[in-house]
């Protein structure tokens, strides 16, 4: 089974969610004409990620019911695509998550991915409250999990979608300058050590004090590059083939070489 990925590496109008609702629409019908199965949007592309933006927080943040996913779920339904819709403040009660949607090819959401971990160095964490689930789900494109930017540096995030079953992780993300070397070494990492395919989507331009680079990817289970652009506003598209994750499973069988039995138990609890 193989499908085609479309990663929207978008400029974000800082602050302007309604702007960024509006491009993001001229974006996907620019993906459309790729004819992908699954379109992927960046992370916070309602607003632009900032400290200025977190410490005003509750002016963008939506309900699942609110603006944001209403559009996401329109262009599903009117196209007849898959979304990774990108992330967003979504307000639940009285928090606030930065959080990521699956969006099927009927409007319908499939599931919902709330970060987990939250950059402190940018102050995140106070805007956001910290997501701490971590699912997989079983679809036509395989089953998948998400991550969100700063994820991708914590291994015990995609090594348990691994071990719950994801063959495709899909990444969104707001990766700055000057670190395109972690970017790419660390998505290549989590493609290799799972091996899965790795799909991750970041914004190009600038917001506040950070420029991004994009290089959105699309990466296999053996750690190749399928696709991956540039600096520029662009579509990055790649063909995922599900039968390459089991060809590497079976080539380098790590699943049932784990010595999970062995690994410390306090380990996942330790902190520095
Ligand atoms: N949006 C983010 O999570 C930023 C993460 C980041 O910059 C990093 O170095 O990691």
């Amino acid at each position: 089974m193989s499908f085609k990925v479309a990663a929207i590496q978008m400029d974000i109008a800082y602050k302007e969610p309604e702007r960024n609702h509006r491009h993001a629409g001229e974006l996907v019908e620019k993906a459309m004409q790729h004819k992908p199965n699954v379109i992927v949007l960046p992370e916070t592309w309602t607003t632009g990620y900032s400290e200025s933006v977190f410490h005003e927080i509750t002016r963008y943040a939506e309900m699942e019911s609110g603006p944001t996913m209403s559009v996401l779920r329109s262009w599903a339904a009117k196209y007849g695509v898959w979304f990774v819709s990108g992330s967003f403040p979504e307000v639940d009660g009285a928090n606030i998550y930065n959080t990521v949607f699956l969006i099927d090819p009927e409007g319908n959401i499939t599931g919902k991915y709330r970060k987990m971990h939250l950059y402190s160095a940018m102050d995140e964490h106070i805007a956001f409250t910290n997501g701490h689930e971590m699912p997989v789900w079983p679809t036509e494109l395989g089953t998948v999990g998400m991550m969100t930017c700063y994820d991708i540096r914590f291994v015990e995030l995609s090594r348990t979608y691994a071990v719950r079953g994801a063959e495709v992780i899909f990444v969104v993300s707001n990766f700055p300058n000057p670190k395109v070397n972690h970017w790419r070494t660390l998505l290549q990492a989590r493609a290799i050590e799972n091996q899965c395919y790795i799909v991750a989507c970041n914004r190009v331009g600038a917001a506040e004090n950070s420029t991004y680079f994009g290089h959105s990817l699309v990466i296999d289970p053996w750690g190749e590059i399928v696709a991956e652009g540039d600096d520029s506003e662009n579509v990055v598209t790649g063909i995922i083939d599900l039968s390459r994750v089991a060809d590497v499973r079976k080539k380098i069988p790590m699943y049932s070489d784990r010595q999970p039995q062995s690994y410390p138990r306090d380990i996942l609890l330790y902190r520095r």
